[in-house]
This record gives C-alpha cells, structure tokens and sequence, in this order.
C-alpha cells in the first residue's frame, strides 16, 4: 500500500506517492541531464562473490544462459502456477532493435563458475509524451535467480543499468511491472480469451464456468477455420512503408506512444516466425492497405503439471483499423492465431482494445500491469486507454 517504505525508490527520479496531490509540480523530466563526464564512470559494486558481465545475445552460448536463467527465475503468476518462457529468438528480437546498445544487456554471474545469477537490460526508444519526442531506455528482463532474492541485488542491476544509459546521453527510461512500485503512470487490466479452453482447463487456466458442460465451453469459444475479412493476408516487407503510415497516424492519439520509423516497424511487427506475427488487410478494389493487426509469441511453461507443459500464450501487440470494423480484424487474429496452434489470446485494455474484449469472449486476468516512467513525471495519473506503448 502507499504507506510502505520503498528504501531504493525513495532515492530515484520518479514520481513519489508523498507527491501524488502535489498538482505544482511541472510535467517533464525530474532531474537535469548532467555532463557525460558527470556521470559515474566505473560499474558499481557487487557483492564480492559476483562481477558484472556484458551479455552478447548474438553468442548462442551467451543467449542459451540467458533463455536457462529466465526460463527458471523470471516472472511468475501469483499463484505460482505458470513462468513466462521467451523463447531464444525471441530475446534477440526484444534485445536488438535498430540502435540497440549491447552494453545495456547487462548480467551479473559468480565469479568462480561464471554462472549468470541475475541479469537487466534497455533498449533505445523514441517515446512521445503528449506532444514532447523523448529518447528513452526501455528497461526489460530484469530477473535475480530464486536463490539470490531479498539481498536488495536489484537496486544494484537498475543503478547499474542507469549508469550506462546516462553514458549514451540518455536520461529517461520506460517500463511496465506487475508490482506497484513509485509511481505508475496508469495500471491496465489484462485480459484473456480462450482458444483451446480444455487444455486451460486441464491445466488450470482456466475453469469450467457455473452451469457450462465441457461440451457447451467447447462450442462458446468456437471459431471459424478462416478469417473472414477479405484481402486479409500475412505482412510483408513491401507493406513497411503503408503500415508505418497507418501505426504512425493511430499512435498520435495518444498520451505516451512510441514515435516509430521504418525501420522500427520492419523489426518490430514484420512477421518473425515463432516470435511476433502480423497481417494487413489490402483493399481487394484499390490494393491499399486499410488495417493491421500483430500479435507476439510468448509461451508459459506450466509449473509441476503432470501433462502439459508449455502454455502457447498470444499476446495483442499493435492493430490499427480505419476500414475493418476493429471488433472483425480482432477476431480474425484470433482465427489466425488458433490455426497457428494457439492455446490463449491474451490483451491488454490499453489502446481501443476494451472496445472488442467482452465482444470477443475476453475474460479478465487476474492481475493489472502497471506503466512506469524513469525521470519523466505526468501530472496526471493516464487511463490505459490514453496508452498507446505494449512493452514485451
Ligand atoms: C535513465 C535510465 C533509467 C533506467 C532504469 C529505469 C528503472 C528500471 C526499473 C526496473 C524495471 C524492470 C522491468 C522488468 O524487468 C519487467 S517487471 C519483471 C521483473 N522481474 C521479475 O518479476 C522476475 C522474478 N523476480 C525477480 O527476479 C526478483 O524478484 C526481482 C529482480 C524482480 C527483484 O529482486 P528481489 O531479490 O526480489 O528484491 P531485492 O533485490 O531485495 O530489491 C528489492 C527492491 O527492488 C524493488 N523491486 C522489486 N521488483 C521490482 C521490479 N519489477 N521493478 C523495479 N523494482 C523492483 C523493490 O520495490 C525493492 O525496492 P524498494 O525497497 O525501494 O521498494
Ligand atoms: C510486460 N513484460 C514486462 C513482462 C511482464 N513482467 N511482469 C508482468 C506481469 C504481467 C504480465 C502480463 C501482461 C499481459 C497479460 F495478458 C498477462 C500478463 O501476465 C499474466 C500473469 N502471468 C505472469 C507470468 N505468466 C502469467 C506481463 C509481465
């Protein structure tokens, strides 16, 4: 709650809950940029046991130790039942985006073994806030192996990977956790909707609903073999320049929004098998393209289950409709997605998704995510549809 002592944050450039009525407070950053030569030049201290190590995801080595110690120690849900599962492929595309600065891939391993023990990372972003362009980190896969947790190693990896951002002239940062931290700038809701709603049941997911027969479950999430909307194909390169046209335009609409290029959108939303598909929908009269829509892969691995062991999770990445009704693109991701061997469509109510969620069969999670930024303060808390970012 608001009233407990968060020792480390306290000491940071974010917004403090003691300020949350404090309406005086310009928005924008907190602290100044400071002299690069300002900025402390040597890593900070470790235990003694343990040393910083850059992490080259392009090392099949380096990626695999990386892949085991998420696998192992990265987030769980609260009740313990499933842990995120990113796949190898998957890290080198969240990790290398245009511009990526290998030396913000950051672990922390044992001196003797080399075992990686902990690890963070930022990737460079353009992040609009209202009408003001800021370069950003986007902080990710911050992760303490189960054994190491509650020896505060985590303020050490974030003042770490601070360090080194202010080295590269950067001095805001974005990112998104499902604790409460100081201070989030909004708290969205996930959201999921079945599409194999046995195997969640079988494995808990989900629950047979009151008064539903397996049979009667089976038919409520049923779906069609095919998309139903004409011209609705798989995104290809050429489609780069329309469908940074369309995403550009929709994401002004926003509060906080990613202020992508071309390039941006090449690596973030062309199609990348087994990481992130998408699909436009090209007028079959005029061959424009009219829509999008994306989804990433991100598979949870079913803790202790005697059966199953991986949840195929989709989760909503970017859609833009400005001809298909959005409710229609939607469900033909989904369409799409149970082909491609899906078991849940998971969103979240940023952007216009709350538009279609309860439309589509959404049924709520169990948790919200919250939104942070890192020495950028809003005045006002933001309703997640004033959110136009998804962070991975
Ligand atoms: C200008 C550039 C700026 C760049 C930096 C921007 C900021 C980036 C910030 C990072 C964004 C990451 C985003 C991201 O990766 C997505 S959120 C996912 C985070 N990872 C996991 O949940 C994986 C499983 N858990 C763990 O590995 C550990 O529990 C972690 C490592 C989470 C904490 O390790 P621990 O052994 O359990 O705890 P201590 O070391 O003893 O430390 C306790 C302190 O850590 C604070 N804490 C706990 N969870 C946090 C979290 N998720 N963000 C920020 N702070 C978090 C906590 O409030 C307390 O501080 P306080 O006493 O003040 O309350
Ligand atoms: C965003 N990115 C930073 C990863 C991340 N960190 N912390 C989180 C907390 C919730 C979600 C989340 C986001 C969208 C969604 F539909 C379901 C989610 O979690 C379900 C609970 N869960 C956790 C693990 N396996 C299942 C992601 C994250």
């Amino acid at each position: 709650t608001l009233s407990q002592r968060h020792k480390f944050w306290e000491t940071q450039p974010v917004g403090q809950f003691k300020d949350l009525n404090d309406t005086s407070m310009p928005e924008g950053p907190i602290e100044p940029p400071t002299a690069i030569s300002e900025v402390k030049q040597e890593p900070y201290n470790l235990p003694n046991l343990y040393e910083w190590v850059t992490c080259d995801m392009n090392s099949e080595d380096t990626c695999a130790e990386v892949y085991n110690l998420l696998s192992n120690n990265y987030v769980e849900d609260d009740e313990n039942m499933f842990r995120f599962n990113y796949s190898k492929e998957f890290l080198r595309w969240a990790l290398h985006p245009p511009g990526y600065y290998k030396t913000w891939h950051i672990g922390v391993c044992v001196k003797s073994s080399k075992k990686l023990v902990a690890f963070i990372t930022g990737i460079p972003a353009r992040i609009r806030v209202r009408s003001d362009v800021v370069s950003m980190a986007e902080v990710n896969f911050l992760c303490v192996h189960k054994k190491l947790r509650s020896k505060r190693l985590a303020p050490v990896m974030i003042k770490e990977v601070t360090r080194r951002v202010h080295l590269e002239n950067i001095w805001q940062a974005a990112y998104t956790a499902g604790v409460v931290l100081p201070t989030p700038i909004t708290s969205c809701q996930y959201w999921h909707r079945s599409l194999n709603p046995k195997k969640l049941i079988d494995v808990g997911f989900s629950r047979l609903g009151p008064r539903m027969t397996m049979s009667r479950t089976l038919k409520l999430y049923k779906l069609p073999d095919l998309p139903v909307t004409p011209g609705f194909r798989k995104m290809e390169l050429r489609d780069v320049p329309a469908v940074t046209r369309l995403l550009r335009a929709y994401l002004m609409q926003f509060v906080v929004a990613p202020d992508l290029d071309e390039l941006d959108v090449e690596h973030w939303v062309l199609p990348k098998e087994g990481v992130v598909d998408s699909y436009v929908v090209e007028s079959p009269e005029n061959h424009t393209i009219t829509d999008f829509c994306s989804f990433y892969t991100l598979p949870s691995s079913i803790l202790g289950h005697p059966t199953h062991s991986i949840l195929k999770a989709a989760y909503s990445y970017y859609n833009v409709s400005t001809k298909t009704p959005l409710v229609q693109l939607m469900n033909d991701a989904l369409i799409v997605a149970k082909q491609k061997g899906f078991d849940v469509f998971n969103a979240l109510d940023v952007m216009h998704n709350e538009s279609f969620l309860k439309e589509l069969k959404y049924g709520p999670g169990d948790g919200k995510l919250h939104y942070y930024l890192y020495n950028y303060r809003i005045k006002n808390i933001l309703r997640p549809s004033e959110l136009g970012l998804v962070l991975l």
